[in-house]
């Protein structure tokens, strides 16, 4: 028996830190939407009980440290399954990238395994599952539009923004997302308009969804990785309607309305940045095509 999941990858169009919590996490409030950037997921049951992973990337790990295993094993151990699976992780999403790939692939697994091991579980219930895997698990569960709050696990969804193109670029390093938190100075955030990006969603107001663009973990990763500050420049100069890195970083995107645009910035990239996509912004629930 086999099913398999899409897991795309998410941009922040909003993200605000509102204090730093007693049990080491922040509070935060932002507004994430997915991209046509995604993993694929592929699930068979192992009638010997055990979880394994595979993938041919060497940036992650095959073992139970990574995030789609522990899905399983929460699963697992949680509904007392004594069927095993085998996951095969197709891995597109750059990994420690602030696209929330990991996240992806746990999410794409709790939803695939409640159909595979038969849980009859609703999508609450698994987002609530997920937090227990990581604070972005949550959202990627929902695989939509949508402000999530708390450490990230309580999700409001919404519309999906107007139809547009979204460039990618990660330059090479990687980001820790713990370090970049651990860094955050709350003195020196300017925080975004949170609610100005909801009524511009609400309204799929394009141009204020462009002005409205803000994420405060910039100001811990653009200092420390000059090469982050230079591809925003050059994106805005090639075209882009609004650029922003995602998450903790490393990555960063531009939004533009035309693909020919988008085109153009892409090709401006190249000798900024090794790794360039386009894509197009989904932003609603996404099933394999
Ligand atoms: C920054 C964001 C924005 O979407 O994503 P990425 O850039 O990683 O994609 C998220 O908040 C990341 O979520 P996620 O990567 O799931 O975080 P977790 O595994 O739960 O936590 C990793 C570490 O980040 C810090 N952390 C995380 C979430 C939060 N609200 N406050 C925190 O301080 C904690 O130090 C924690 O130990
Ligand atoms: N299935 C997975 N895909 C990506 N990363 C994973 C996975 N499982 C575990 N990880 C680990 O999670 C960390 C964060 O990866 P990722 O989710 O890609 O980044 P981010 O949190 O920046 O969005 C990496 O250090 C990676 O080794």
């Amino acid at each position: 028996m086999y099913t398999a999941e899409k897991a795309p990858a998410k941009i922040n169009l909003t993200l605000d830190v509102l204090y730093k919590r007693p049990d080491q996490y922040h509070e935060i409030e932002m507004i994430m939407t997915t991209i046509d950037l995604a993993d694929r997921i592929e699930l068979y049951v192992l009638s010997d009980g055990k979880i394994k992973v595979e993938s041919e990337s060497r940036f992650i790990p095959n073992d139970e440290r990574n995030l789609a295993y522990r899905a399983a094993k929460l699963l697992k151990k949680r509904f007392l399954v004594t069927d095993g699976v085998r996951i095969k992780i197709d891995k597109q999403i750059p990994v420690a990238a602030g696209l929330a790939g990991g996240s992806s692939d746990a999410a794409a697994t709790l939803r695939g395994l409640n159909r595979l091991w038969k849980l009859n579980l609703s999508t609450e219930q698994l987002a609530e599952l997920g937090a227990e895997i990581g604070s972005d698990v949550s959202f990627c569960v929902y695989n939509s539009t949508a402000l999530a709050k708390g450490r990230g696990e309580i999700i409001t969804e919404l519309p999906a923004p107007p139809p547009c193109w979204v460039v990618l670029a990660k330059p090479a390093q990687g980001v820790s997302t713990q370090s970049v938190y651990q860094s955050l100075n709350l003195d020196k955030i300017t925080h975004p308009d949170t609610n100005g990006m909801l009524k511009a969603i609400e309204n799929s107001d394009y141009k204020n969804i462009c002005a409205n663009l803000g994420n405060v973990l910039e100001t811990v990763t653009l200092p420390k990785n000059p090469e982050v500050m230079q591809i925003k420049q050059q994106m805005l100069k090639s075209g882009a309607d609004a650029v922003l890195m995602s998450g903790s970083g490393p990555t960063v995107y531009g939004l533009v309305k035309h693909e020919s645009r988008a085109i153009r910035i892409y090709n401006s990239l190249r000798g900024f940045c090794e790794e360039v996509h386009v894509v197009r912004m989904l932003g609603t629930r996404q099933t394999l095509d």
